[in-house]
């Protein structure tokens, strides 16, 4: 164990002397309540467009017949409402939470889907932010899923390690950008959820090419060629490349992300 600060509130160390219990339990689900497979997707860094997979997905599975639902655990940066055009409150019992229901029947919960103004900063350590996840998971009241997508903080600090250990992960999808693939920062990664002794689905490549609205060639702005051997090197399969679509952008930001066409994570649908 690193040196002890005593400030069981900042610290991720789950040890014997801790006040307030363990941040790392896993909750029971609320009765009644079931969850499938759950699936967190990952990146190395922010901004990548771990949410623009994460809700792809959901989308994907849910018109493949499945029962799907997202948590958003990326609660300093919440994105996933927005997508689905979603700006109410969520609506909650005596003692629990109802997730909210997007136009095509997907459940989801945020942390916007509870603050007074959802441009409310959220500022929390994170074993706090750890709790409110743990709270997602057991306070809600999830109706039969068969997958579940969790958009998970970016990063391998603080915040991402007391998220993985607050949800019974069966597995992530890591998201990275060319330059990233090839860079350290998914190694990282990819380290991360192997000392926690989490499968990896496999890769995602984003924004790796853009398609000439013209004359329809691919150009990429990135380099091409690299990240395939990048994989390799990983021993993870490169499942999908999505491209830079304007059309995908303009969806995300009018919050119709179920409207959109492209079948670019199928292969990762196929492997779930
Ligand atoms: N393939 C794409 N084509 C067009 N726009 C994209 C694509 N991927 C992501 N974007 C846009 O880039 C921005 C960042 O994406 P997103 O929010 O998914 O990233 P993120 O990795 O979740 O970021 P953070 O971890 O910081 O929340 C968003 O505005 C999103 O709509």
């Amino acid at each position: 164990m690193s040196d002890c600060t005593h400030d069981c509130s900042s610290c991720g160390e789950s040890c014997a002397e801790r006040q307030g219990g363990s941040p790392f339990q896993i909750k029971p689900l609320r009765e009644g309540c079931r969850v499938g497979k759950v699936y967190g997707v990952v990146s190395g860094k922010g901004g990548v467009g771990k949410s623009m997979v994460t809700s792809q997905l959901a989308v994907t599975m849910q018109r493949r017949g499945h029962n799907v639902a997202v948590l958003d655990a990326d609660i300093t940066g919440p994105s996933i409402p927005k997508a689905f055009g979603i700006h109410g409150r969520a609506v909650a019992t005596e003692d629990a939470i109802l997730p909210v229901i997007t136009g095509t029947g997907i459940q989801l919960m945020s942390v916007n889907l509870l603050l007074e103004h959802e441009t409310d900063p959220v500022i929390w350590r994170g074993p706090v932010i750890g709790g409110v996840v743990q709270q997602f998971w057991g306070d809600v009241l999830w109706q039969d899923v068969d997958y579940m997508f969790v958009d998970m903080p970016p990063g391998t600090g603080d915040v991402a390690l007391n998220v993985f250990q607050t949800l019974p992960v069966d597995g992530v999808i890591i998201v990275a950008s060319p330059q990233e693939l090839v860079s350290m920062v998914v190694q990282k990664a990819v380290k991360m959820a192997q000392m926690m002794n989490i499968p990896i689905v496999g890769l995602v490549e984003n924004m790796s090419y853009i398609t000439c609205p013209d004359c329809g060639k691919k150009l990429y702005p990135f380099g091409e060629g690299k990240t395939q051997q990048a994989a390799e090197e990983y021993g993870l399969p490169l499942l999908a490349r999505m491209p830079i679509d304007p059309e995908l952008a303009h969806l995300v930001d009018l919050g119709r992300i179920e409207d959109f066409q492209g079948n670019w994570l199928d292969a990762v649908a196929d492997k779930l």
